[in-house]
């Protein structure tokens, strides 16, 4: 079996005294989506920020590509994408330049980076915008932006916190592609979310988290992914951090916000 590219090994951290998480281990192999899924509170971002080295867990080791995220050799980093917290995006640049830049930070060469700028704004659907700054675009459009500069250089390790959560329909279904088309060409994908219809249609494996904790998982083929998920999460009971009792979705929307 293939090494995992992404890996979080037996990894704690607390906050205060408050764990966030607990004992957590897992492990993407390249070609494969794993989608982290839990409700406000759970510790999906507090594990990405550990696997991007932005945070030293307590306990536990984390591994990109085999390396230590805090001090990973250019060469690896080069091959490694990410988005947690606010994407590296510099407001006083256009889309285009922001993406050349990014381009040039992954060790992308300078006329290629022209190209694969190009072909990032044509895949998000950026190109009524490639010449606007990026602090003057939406929400939405800079999460576009943000998305498109961590993936440009076609990394083979990539994490993404809430990628879609500014999106309009058309977003989503454009950064789907992204996710997909990366996997199949072999990176192995990490991608926190609130919305299970949505990380059904891209995960290959979907981890409940609670509490900071792995309290399951979920087939993303199928049936009653909500009640499965409220069921795994009511197991698990309340008794770890500030994420609250299990909410109920009225709206029917799939999303757990
Ligand atoms: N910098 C921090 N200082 C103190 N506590 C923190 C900090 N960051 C996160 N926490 C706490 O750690 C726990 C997990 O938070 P985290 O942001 O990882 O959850 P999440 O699953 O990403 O939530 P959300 O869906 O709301 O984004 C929460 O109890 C949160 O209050």
């Amino acid at each position: 079996m293939t090494e995992p590219a992404l890996l979080l090994d037996d990894v704690s951290h607390t906050f205060g005294g408050r764990p966030a998480l607990d004992r957590l281990t897992l492990a993407v192999r390249p070609g494969r989506v794993t989608a982290l899924i839990g409700l406000n509170g759970a510790g999906k971002t507090t594990a990405l920020r550990a696997l991007t080295g932005r945070l030293r867990p307590t306990h536990g080791v984390a591994r990109i590509l085999g390396h230590d995220p805090a001090g990973m050799p250019a060469d690896v980093a080069r091959r490694f994408g990410h988005v947690v917290d606010t994407p590296l995006v510099y407001p006083e640049l256009t889309v285009t330049e922001n993406l050349r830049c990014a381009a040039r930070l992954h060790g992308v060469a300078r006329r290629a980076a022209a190209a694969a700028a190009d072909v990032a704004v044509g895949r998000m659907g950026l190109d009524p915008w490639r010449h606007t700054r990026a602090g003057a675009l939406s929400t939405g459009n800079r999460q576009r932006l943000g998305t498109a500069g961590a993936t440009l250089h076609r990394p083979t390790a990539l994490i993404l916190d809430e990628p879609t959560s500014a999106l309009d329909p058309q977003g989503v279904v454009l950064v789907r592609e992204l996710v997909r088309g990366l996997a199949d060409d072999g990176a192995a994908v990490l991608v926190s979310s609130h919305h299970l219809d949505e990380v059904a249609r891209i995960a290959d494996e979907i981890v409940v988290l609670h509490g900071g904790r792995d309290v399951g998982r979920l087939e993303p083929g199928g049936t009653d992914l909500e009640q499965r998920f409220f069921a795994m999460v009511l197991d698990a009971g309340t008794r770890t951090t500030d994420t609250g009792p299990a909410k109920t979705d009225p709206a029917g929307t799939g999303s757990l916000r």
